[in-house]
């Protein structure tokens, strides 16, 4: 069984520990004679700009990793364990620095007569799937494009986009690899480089199942379609050690075991040498023998059972917000979405086949399938992002809050459907400067800008009574005391009350509360429908407790449906008992389960 950070304690046996102790032992003692790969001996670690006299956000941190060990960052808090991760890029700053560097072993003795001519930075490499925002500088971008006709600058395919030289585009990238011979480099040797590297692609293509997305444009991929991608694209750099900061998250149970077993072999050939970051509640690999545990500004370090064992993994969780309502969904509710065989096409690509699928007041439902079976599509029809929600002919229909889709202004559906997803928080404007306040109340007319006095919005009219201004402005408290800082920050002397928090720059939070002020955004206007597609993205356990007991408690009330997108089960904040349903998509076919 893999083990999690919160099984650990009980969960291993004595005998196991001492097996295993022995064995991380021997490993030790022969890796030992050779440089370590990392070692940072004892260093507090800064961020860079940081004023003199700033709290290090790591401290007494003590980590090395030898050659033969497989390790794992994981953390409850997504910025400590992200900020130890982007200190092996060189991106923070170690006080004392390390004598022999953070890197001793690729910085002393390059592996091959290739690295010794490319820069540290090129060959240690992060590929990171917690949030981040887009390179779009920080201004919105229109998310829903994908949905529709491809545009000329997003038509690059994901061949071309990684794999340029086989597609023609670029036929000299093969030299950036060969920086200081470019000029000698005869084609024979040219040809057997390029050879080499397209065996290679090929296999990643096929291990990451990724073959027959090859030549479709990169916007159409689904979000782990991409997160593969992401990751051949890494390896096909050849770096020395690859960071893979949540790989897990967005990956469907049958794509898991997979990348976990090529990150394994890829790790046993040094080839590159894998480092993954983990959240404290995905299961760690069996393979994984050493485990850097990040939390509350420390690093155990060592191997994974003596950590699991001795760390009481046990964040202290701020008093949950005293909301109650009647959760118990009732019987034959208004009908809020009808969907009757409904369909999405791209040309002879069947994305969504017949599907029939009900959502009604008070019901939860978790909507299942594997990666790339429809799921982000068919909540684009449930929003009218998609153009094709407006085109479904008899025998198909798409009725939503009682009309007919084409009766209804998007803008309209935007104020009545509240969604939080990995696109929306990616293309969040965060070059615009917006307050905590200000982007919660966008939720109410679903914008992405604030409007209004106060932005509190405009509603569909243009104009907001004195009625509806009161009750907005009662409900952006509501949702703040919530869900504000106060109920998930653990840390007594960093609590803020509500409207401290409110004032904040939201642009200047961390990727966690950004995620949770998205979702305040989506709950704040009482929605009759709430989509929450990977929700718990980037937030530290703290915030994810907060948040479920505030949705439990009444954060969602009995006349609001809720839909809930993720990949694993438990993440779904109501069980059986509170009445789940479950749907799921199979290569586009929509069934209850
Ligand atoms: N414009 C398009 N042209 C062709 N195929 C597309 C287009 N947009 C999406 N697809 C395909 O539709 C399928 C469904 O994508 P979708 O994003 O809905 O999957 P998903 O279930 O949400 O996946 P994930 O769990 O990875 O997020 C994918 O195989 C995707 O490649």
């Amino acid at each position: 069984m893999q083990a999690t950070v919160r099984l650990a304690s009980g969960a291993t046996t004595c005998a196991t520990q001492l097996g295993r102790r022995r064995r991380a032992g021997r490993e030790l003692s022969s890796a030992a004679a050779a440089s370590p790969i990392v070692h940072i001996p004892k260093a507090n670690i800064y961020r860079f700009g940081d004023p003199n006299g700033a709290h290090p956000v790591l401290r007494d941190v003590e980590w090395t990793v030898h050659e033969g060990q497989s390790w794992a960052v994981v953390g409850s808090g997504a910025g400590e364990k992200t900020a130890l991760l982007e200190t092996l890029l060189g991106n923070m700053r170690l006080l004392p620095p390390p004598a022999g560097g953070v890197f001793p072993f690729l910085a002393e003795t390059p592996s091959t007569s290739r690295s010794q001519s490319r820069p540290l930075s090129e060959r240690v490499s992060l590929v990171s799937f917690s949030h981040r925002p887009r390179a779009s500088g920080g201004s919105f971008y229109d998310y829903t494009a994908r949905y529709g006709a491809v545009r000329e600058e997003d038509r690059v395919t994901l061949r071309e986009s990684m794999f340029p030289e086989e597609s023609g585009l670029i036929r000299d990238s093969l030299k950036a690899f060969f920086v200081d011979k470019k000029t000698e480099m005869d084609e024979a040797r040219e040809r057997k480089v390029r050879e080499e590297r397209a065996m290679h692609f090929q296999d990643l293509v096929k291990k990451l199942g990724l073959e027959q997305f090859l030549d479709l444009p990169l916007v159409a991929l689904s979000n782990g379609q991409t997160r593969r991608a992401r990751i051949v694209k890494a390896l096909l750099d050849r770096p020395e050690v690859l960071l893979l900061d949540e790989p897990l998250t967005g990956l469907d149970v049958y794509t898991r075991p997979t990348l976990l077993d090529l990150l394994h072999s890829l790790n046993e050939a040094h080839s590159p040498r894998v480092i993954m970051g983990l959240r404290t509640q995905d299961p760690i690999p069996v393979w994984v023998s050493h485990v850097a545990l990040v939390s509350h500004g420390r690093v155990h370090a060592g191997p994974k059972d003596d950590i699991l064992a001795k760390v009481e993994h046990n964040p202290s969780t701020p008093p949950a917000a005293s909301v109650t309502s009647d959760q118990s969904p009732r019987q034959e509710s208004e009908a809020l979405v009808e969907m009757q065989d409904v369909n999405v096409k791209y040309h002879d690509r069947h994305v969504l086949k017949d599907i029939n699928w009900t959502l009604r007041a008070g019901d939860r439902w978790h909507l299942q399938g594997a990666n790339g079976s429809g799921k982000t599509t068919l909540m684009s029809i449930l929003t009218g992002d998609h153009p094709q929600s407006y085109t479904q002919r008899a025998p198909s229909s798409l009725h939503l809050f009682g009309k007919s889709r084409r009766a209804h202004a998007t803008a309209s559906l935007r104020t009545r459907i509240g969604v939080v997803s990995p696109e929306l928080y990616n293309a969040w404007p965060r070059a615009r400067p917006m307050s905590v306040w200000e982007a919660i109340a966008t939720g109410f007319d679903g914008g992405f800008v604030p409007l209004g006095p106060d932005g509190l919005g405009v509603g569909l009219s243009g104009q907001l009574s004195p009625e509806e201004r009161a009750w907005r402005e009662r409900r952006v408290w509501e949702v703040l005391d919530g869900l504000g800082q106060h109920r998930w920050c653990a840390d007594d002397l960093e609590r803020e009350p509500p409207a401290q928090f409110a004032s904040r720059a939201f642009a200047g939070l961390s990727a966690g509360a950004q995620s949770v002020v998205l979702l305040m955004r989506a709950l704040v206007g009482r929605p009759s429908v709430v989509l929450l597609d990977e929700v718990w993205a980037g937030m530290d356990e703290a915030m994810i407790a907060a948040a479920r007991t505030y949705l439990r408690g009444g954060g969602v009330g009995a006349e609001q449906a809720v839909v809930v997108i993720s990949h694993w089960e438990e993440e779904v904040p109501w069980g059986p008992a509170d009445g789940v349903r479950r749907y799921r998509l199979e290569a586009g076919a929509g069934r209850e389960v």
